[in-house]
């Protein structure tokens, strides 16, 4: 297993043991009952005079192949169960029952391209409604997801909207359908795990923002490390207007990111935030040069962001991947915990093939 894999699974042990302290519990608990097996079940305890050879034995090997099991069944369980996500069955969610209500509403698709200079492109498809999600597409979001998690030469992910729009937030045709409280809320948790778990990617993700982007399109560019924004172009959390409130998680992210002050200025007053303003309250990192119109000016557009990106995505993936990781634990993580984390991601380059490298190419930084 690569360093960088075993540093993500540290990571989330961390996550897993700072979150739900009950993990501790069964740590414990397993060499536990491991012990009591050996001393009680051993032939030799049955026999009379005991002999200490084989429950002595028996207890180093099982601690042994306890401590590896539990540090990495502890991770891997985490892995398998949240996933980097938000709620999980154990938290009472069902994903499966809001998967197949969504799916009932097909319309436009999610867009994934891998690309071996290690930049990915997600693609917001649904031109007929202004890149507005289906419940189809957002199954297909989730599903990208899972496929850039999987991807370990990831180092840069660019997230636009076809036809020179970003995304008019949820279908309204599916928002109608599934009006209740309770399919909402449901509909809301799958966002919210799919988007944390986009923004918890170990690569660099940029919103490339031309034309809208409303609602839940809104939200889906604060799950992105960076915005971008192409001149013309308008982030707006209509959600007001709509009796709502961000449900994807994109005012916990907003706040995040421009302060409460902001946050509380662009959801109260559900704001157009232009470039420049964007810029301003520090919402864009960046505002697209591009003066060309129609057809050309697309892919213009992703081929400026993609240079855009480069400077952060110029180098190996294990340390691109390793920065956005560090980062990532600081954005989330209690002190104590992001600095063990850090440690771990530090400890899994130091002396590695790109560090030995660069020490014996003598480099300076002037
Ligand atoms: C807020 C909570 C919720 C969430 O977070 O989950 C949401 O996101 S709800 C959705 C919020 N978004 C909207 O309400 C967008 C409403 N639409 C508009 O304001 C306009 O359509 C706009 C500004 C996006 C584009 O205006 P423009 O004049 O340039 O074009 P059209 O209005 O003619 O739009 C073309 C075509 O697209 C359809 N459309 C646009 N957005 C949606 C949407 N979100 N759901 C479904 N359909 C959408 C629009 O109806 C037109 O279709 P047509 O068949 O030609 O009437």
């Amino acid at each position: 297993m690569s360093a960088s894999v075993n540093s993500q699974i540290r990571l989330r042990l961390y996550r897993s043991l700072h979150t739900q302290p009950r993990h501790l519990f069964f740590c414990f608990l397993n060499p536990v009952f491991s012990l009591l097996f050996v001393f009680f079940l051993s032939p030799s305890f049955l026999r009379y005079p005991p002999s200490p050879v084989f429950p002595v034995v028996s207890v180093m090997v099982l601690s042994a192949a306890n401590w590896h099991l539990l540090s990495r069944s502890a991770a891997w369980g985490q892995l398998l169960l949240r996933n980097g996500s938000v709620y999980t069955p154990a938290s009472g969610f069902q994903e499966e029952e809001i998967r197949e209500k969504l799916l009932a509403f097909p319309g436009g698709s999610v867009d994934l391209v891998k690309q071996e200079s290690g930049i990915a492109v997600l693609t917001v498809n649904h031109p007929a409604r202004m890149n507005a999600f289906s419940g189809s597409m957002m199954v297909e979001l989730e599903e990208r997801v899972s496929q850039l998690e999987g991807w370990m030469e990831g180092k840069g992910l660019i997230v636009q909207g076809a036809a020179g729009t970003f995304c008019s937030g949820s279908d309204l045709t599916a928002v109608r359908a599934i009006s209740n409280p309770q399919d909402g809320v449901r509909m809301c948790m799958f966002m919210q795990n799919a988007l944390t778990r986009l923004l918890r990617l170990p690569l660099f993700s940029v919103a490339l923002v031309e034309g809208r982007a409303l609602g839940g399109g809104a939200e889906l560019t604060t799950a992105c490390d960076f915005r971008l924004m192409a001149p013309g172009s308008v982030i707006q959390f209509v959600h007001k207007h709509m009796g709502l409130v961000p449900g994807w998680g994109g005012a916990t992210r907003l706040v995040r990111i421009v302060g409460s002050q902001n946050a509380l200025r662009m959801l109260g007053g559900a704001l157009k935030v232009d470039p420049e303003m964007g810029l301003r309250i520090g919402l864009a990192d960046g505002v697209l040069e591009g003066s060309q119109a129609g057809e050309e000016s697309g892919a213009c557009a992703l081929l400026e962001a993609k240079q855009w990106l480069g400077r952060y995505t110029e180098g190996p993936a294990p340390v691109i991947r390793a920065i956005k990781a560090v980062v990532q634990s600081g954005r989330e993580l209690p002190l104590e915990v992001s600095l063990r984390a850090e440690r771990d991601v530090f400890g899994s380059l130091w002396g590695g093939p790109v560090n030995l490298q660069a020490l014996v190419s003598k480099a300076k930084h002037k």
